[in-house]
Order: structure tokens, then sequence, then C-alpha cells
């Protein structure tokens, strides 16, 4: 689904926004401060029913207000739905789809969903593998629809036994119950990652690699490998193994093992390359992957993709932002992009005319004609 219209209530420093969008590019311009951020906050908080800046959803709402509202028309074959979040001050948030309310919050991520580039998305080369771990799952969500049950279940089981091995005093044989459920989903969650790479990401990196003109930016891509270093039992698990780990795990009151220890490894010529990575080449890497993932999901779910690009990389040099423009493109994603000066639109400008430009300044966002763009 695409974005045509967008509405915000009370979200941060945005009072009242109404903008009619593109669909392809959307800029947003303004000084530091402005609330550039703050839009591509609300929509990805539309999608996600929840921040990518902090957890407390309470920071949201406009400081004085006690309700934030964001909704947008989305338009699908010719309909047009109409998509909307509320967020009261207790912290209820409340989705609405064509005016009936949807209690899966996580129902308007699979209506559009949302991939967002941030300056600290490039840290994922090197921060926890809990990142790395997000950016695929992000991908797993959207194209294997069984992954999403199996991950709820894990988690609910993971917990579960997390907080039994806490209590402590707990009977060897209840835990070994426990153990069983969440080996046995914690090898599903596995093999999902591990055939996800396979049947989808690998493919899908060397055919852009393939696709796209061949210059030391891109060439990243070529004979990169990504690995999934899971954090597993053995196959066949045996009651006298499991007792084993149970042990262990009683002495460190977690469960030692399982998808949420798992890393992601990305080896060039069998090496790991994040260690060699400049930031400049984490930059493009990332924009690469990105890319990436977007086809990947559009080619899968025939989806349409909305990507949240927050602060263009200006401390790149011009071959590098330059591909990295043409890369946003090349995903046919469509695209909400923030920047100071409005010198961003003009770059998008010399590949498409399909761009909306709005002024941010103060909380208040103004469309800007072509006219004023370019005079
Ligand atoms: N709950 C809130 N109520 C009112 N104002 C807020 C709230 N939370 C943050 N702000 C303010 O909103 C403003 C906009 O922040 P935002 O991060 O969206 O700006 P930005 O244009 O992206 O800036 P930068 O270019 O520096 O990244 C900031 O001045 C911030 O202090």
């Amino acid at each position: 689904m695409l974005i045509s219209q967008l509405k915000i209530f009370g979200f941060r420093n945005i009072e009242t926004a109404s903008i009619t969008t593109d669909k392809r590019v959307n800029v947003f311009y303004g000084k530091n401060g402005s609330g550039k951020t703050s839009i591509l906050e609300s929509l990805f908080f539309l999608s996600r029913a929840k921040s990518f800046r902090t957890s407390k959803k309470g920071e949201l709402l406009k400081d004085g207000c006690s309700l934030l509202a964001v909704s947008a028309d989305l338009e699908q074959q010719s309909k047009t739905h109409k998509l909307g979040i509320g967020l009261e001050g207790n912290g209820t948030s409340k989705l609405k789809l064509d005016g009936e309310v949807v209690t899966k919050l996580s129902q308007a991520s699979i209506l559009f969903p949302t991939q967002l580039i941030t300056p600290e998305s490039f840290d994922v080369f090197w921060s926890s593998p809990k990142a790395r771990r997000s950016f695929f799952d992000f991908g797993l969500f959207h194209v294997e629809h069984e992954f999403q049950n199996d991950w709820i279940a894990y988690n609910k089981t993971l917990k579960q036994t997390n907080a039994l091995l806490r209590r402590g005093g707990v009977n060897q044989r209840e835990l070994l119950f426990w153990y069983r459920g969440l080996v046995d989903l914690a090898q599903k969650i596995d093999d999902f990652r591990e055939l996800f790479l396979d049947k989808h990401f690998s493919k899908a990196i060397s055919g852009l690699a393939l696709e796209l003109e061949s210059n030391e930016r891109t060439d990243l891509l070529k004979n990169l490998v990504i690995r999934y270093k899971k954090k597993a039992l053995e196959q066949e698990v045996s009651d006298e193994m499991l007792l084993k780990q149970i042990d262990k795990d009683i002495r460190y009151k977690q469960v030692g093992f399982g998808p949420n220890r798992a890393d992601y490894l990305f080896l060039k010529d069998g090496e790991d390359m994040s260690s060699r990575l400049s930031r400049g080449q984490a930059k493009m890497l990332f924009y690469l992957l990105v890319v990436a993932m977007v086809n990947i999901i559009k080619q899968t779910t025939k989806k349409n993709i909305l990507l949240l690009v927050d602060d263009l990389p200006s401390e790149v040099d011009q071959q590098t932002r330059q591909t990295m423009l043409e890369m946003l493109l090349h995903s046919q994603a469509q695209i909400f992009v923030t920047g100071i000066e409005n010198n961003i639109a003009r770059e998008f400008m010399n590949y498409t005319d399909s761009v909306n430009v709005f002024h941010v300044e103060h909380g208040t966002v103004r469309q800007e004609s072509m006219e004023q763009i370019c005079p």
C-alpha cells in the first residue's frame, strides 16, 4: 500500500500536520530540532505501534497534550483505506482500519512494512548481535508467515523458563518439560533464519551485485557471504543432555542457548569483514542490504515498502552519496527522507519528477513547490 495522505496530531513537537505525500519520494528538510525525525517517527509508530527512539511511549505525546493521533490514507489497487493510531496519556494505543478497531497492533506493519535507516543503523556491523538479528527477522516476519507464530511461542516459553530458573528451587523434571518445548521452538526459529538466508537473502545480494553497475561501492556485495551463527543444542537432543544443560542454567539463572543468542557474520573471502569496514563503507553496505531486503519483501509479498531515511549521510564522498540515492530509488519503495538543506530534494529530482518537498520549521510542515526548490 502507498501512503497518499498523512495527518499528525500532538506528536513530539508537531501540534498538527496534514500533508499530501508522493508515491515515490518525500523530502522533509529543516534546521536541527525542527521536527523532521518526528515525522518519520510518527509513520513508524503508525506501522509498528512503537517508536525507534524510545521505549517510553509517553515521550511521544506533545508536551501538555494527553492524546496523540497519526492517520494515513493507504492506496491499494484504486481503493483507499484509512489507517489510524491513537495514544492516550495512560499509555493505551488504539489502532483503527477503515473505522474498525484492530486488536492486533502488528496488523498495521503487515499492511505497510516499514524499513528504517537512521544514523545509528550503520552500527549494525559492530553493535550487539541483537541489531543484526532484528534486521533479518524483519524480513522473515514479512516473508514467512509461520515465523511470527513460532517467534511469539518461543519468546513466551523462554520467558516462563527464565522466570522458573530465576525463582529457583524448581524440580528438574518440571524444567525438563519446559526445555523440551524450548528446544523444539528454538530449532524452528534457527531453521527459518537459515532458510531465509539461503532461499532469499543470498540470492538477492548476488542478484543485486549483477544488476548494479560495478564500482568500488557496489563491489562491497561481491563474494559477500552472510552466515547465521546459531547457539543451539545438538539436533537430536537427549533428556540426559538437557538435564546437563538445565544444571548449568540453574547456576546462571537463565537459559544459555537459543536463537536470542545467535548472530550473523558478514564474510568476504572467508574473513569477517565487519572489522575491516570504514564508516563510509559500512553506510554503503547497509544501504545495499536494505535494498536487497526491500526487494525480497516486495517480490515475495507484492507489498509496497515504506522506506524511512533519517538524515541521508552527508559525510560521505559525492560518488557514495549518489550511489546511495540511486540505491534508494532502485528499491522501488515509497521513500520518506530527511535532511538539513533542500539540496537533497534537487538531488532526487535529478532522477525523478515524483518528489514532494516539505519544509519543517518549529514543528510546522509546509509543502514547497518545484519552483521554490529549483527557481
Ligand atoms: N514530547 C515532546 N513534546 C514537545 N517537543 C518535543 C517532544 N519530544 C521532543 N521534542 C522536541 O521536538 C523537536 C524536534 O525533534 P526532532 O528530533 O524531530 O528534530 P529534527 O528536525 O529531526 O532534528 P535533527 O536535525 O537535529 O535530527 C526537538 O526540539 C525536541 O526537543
